[in-house]
């Protein structure tokens, strides 16, 4: 069996990667990453250490990659195999797309098998607003056609794969524990599950449990820590003040996410403790400019602050350390990442009240929207008093 995975980096080596060749898939990487491409076309293998005491390592074989400029071959990879995944991140599915098009436009001239595509990133919709950019490259004929063979299930991945500091450039340091849940409704009925997965009727309880626990929670962490001037999380997560802010708004969004689809408290309270130990994995080290990197796409209306938090507010529900985790993220001025920078911009440009709306949707009267401000105000001049 053949799949074709975009983004050759820390969860595509260090997860979808290894899952599909445990599963006897050959795994042809797609990335732009001219370094990592050649060392996975000479090495044709690579590997995958769990961090935990005993440091398992695991050999993935079988594998090579295509730049992803070279679309004819990437197109023909497409065309040919049995599965395709992506992890390059959200905002640059629009990037692959049209290489993706080109594929499901030779399979349809070839063979014009059936073909499952999955995006594995940290969004609600992934495989979803994947289709719709990639169909945004196909004539009406050819999206009838693609509407009865390619399958676009959404899924949720969970595994902490940090940024790697190893020697051997295609080695990935990864969690042992991990989850990858797609969802069994878009599927045809005869596609062959994968081992490992876990396919559910109805994704969306999953996709919302995920992420707005366990991203919600290690962005806190990432955000108040950054404000505290700490460089992982694993020395973050030995703050007990922090940690209290972290799950503050891991239970806030637990709240909402129990009232709305009628998780058991106390599994979800186990759930949540299961995932602070993760956030302190000792065999990690975990930048907090990682874990908040990209606070445009953090802060965005869909996304794991503003989105349960507006929906705590709905079914009445307090929401003021999500409220406070949006002030840390709007003060993440870590330089390096250009959407930080973006905000700081925003924020001096346009006044803190009108970047608050602008950034996160919420309305200037909206009572989410005065504790932002009023949590902003206060983080700020603590940060102040601090130096
Ligand atoms: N690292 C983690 O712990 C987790 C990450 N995710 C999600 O997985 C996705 C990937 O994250 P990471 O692996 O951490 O990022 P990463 O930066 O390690 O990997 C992304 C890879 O995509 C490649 N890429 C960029 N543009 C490309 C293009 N146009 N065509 C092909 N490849 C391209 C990059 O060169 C890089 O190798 C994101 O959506 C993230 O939210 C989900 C769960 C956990
Ligand atoms: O690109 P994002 O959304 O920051 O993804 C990385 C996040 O996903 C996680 O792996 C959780 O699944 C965390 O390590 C990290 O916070």
């Amino acid at each position: 069996m053949k799949a074709v995975h975009f983004g050759g980096g820390n969860i595509g080596r260090g997860f979808i990667g290894l899952l599909l060749s445990q599963a006897g898939y050959q795994v042809t990487f797609v990335d732009v990453d001219q370094e990592l491409v050649q060392l996975l076309q000479e090495r044709g293998q690579y590997t995958v250490v769990y961090a935990g005491d005993k440091q398992e390592a695991f050999t993935v074989d079988h594998v090579t990659a295509i730049h992803g400029s070279d679309q004819a071959r990437v197109a023909e990879a497409i065309a040919e195999a049995d599965l395709v995944t992506t992890a390059v991140g959200v905002n640059i599915l629009r990037h692959i797309a049209g290489s993706i098009a080109s594929g499901i436009t030779s399979r349809l001239e070839q063979s014009g098998n059936p073909l499952v595509i999955i995006a594995c990133e940290n969004a609600i919709g992934g495989s979803t607003q994947l289709q719709s950019l990639v169909y945004s490259h196909l004539t009406e004929q050819q999206q009838s056609a693609a509407d009865r063979m390619i399958s676009f299930p959404d899924a949720a991945v969970d595994r902490i794969v940090p940024l790697q500091q190893n020697e051997d450039r295609l080695k990935v340091l990864v969690e042992p524990y991990y989850e990858w849940v797609v969802d069994r409704s878009a599927l045809p009925a005869d596609h062959q599950e994968i081992p490992g997965v876990h396919y559910a009727d109805q994704l969306q309880p999953y996709i919302e449990r995920k992420l707005f626990t366990v991203n919600t929670g290690h962005c806190c962490a990432a955000y108040h820590g950054y404000l505290h001037g700490f460089d992982t999380i694993q020395e973050v997560m030995k703050q007990p003040t922090i940690v209290a802010e972290v799950e503050g708004a891991m239970q806030e969004t637990g709240s909402a996410l129990i009232a709305q689809y009628g998780f058991d408290a106390d599994e979800h309270n186990r759930y949540i403790q299961t995932i602070l130990e993760r956030f302190r994995n000792p065999y990690l080290t975990d930048e907090v400019v990682r874990v908040g990197r990209s606070p445009i796409r953090k802060l965005s209306p869909n996304d794991r602050l503003v989105r349960p938090a507006l929906t705590a507010y709905d079914l009445g529900i307090e929401t003021p350390y999500l409220a406070k985790a949006m002030a840390a993220a709007l003060l993440f001025d870590y330089s390096e990442d250009p959407e930080a920078e973006q905000i700081q911009q925003t924020v001096s440009q346009q006044g803190i009240r009108s970047a608050v709306t602008e950034l996160t949707g919420i309305e200037e009267n909206h009572p989410l929207h005065t504790a932002i401000l009023k949590a902003y105000e206060s983080l700020k001049k603590e940060r102040s008093d601090r130096s």
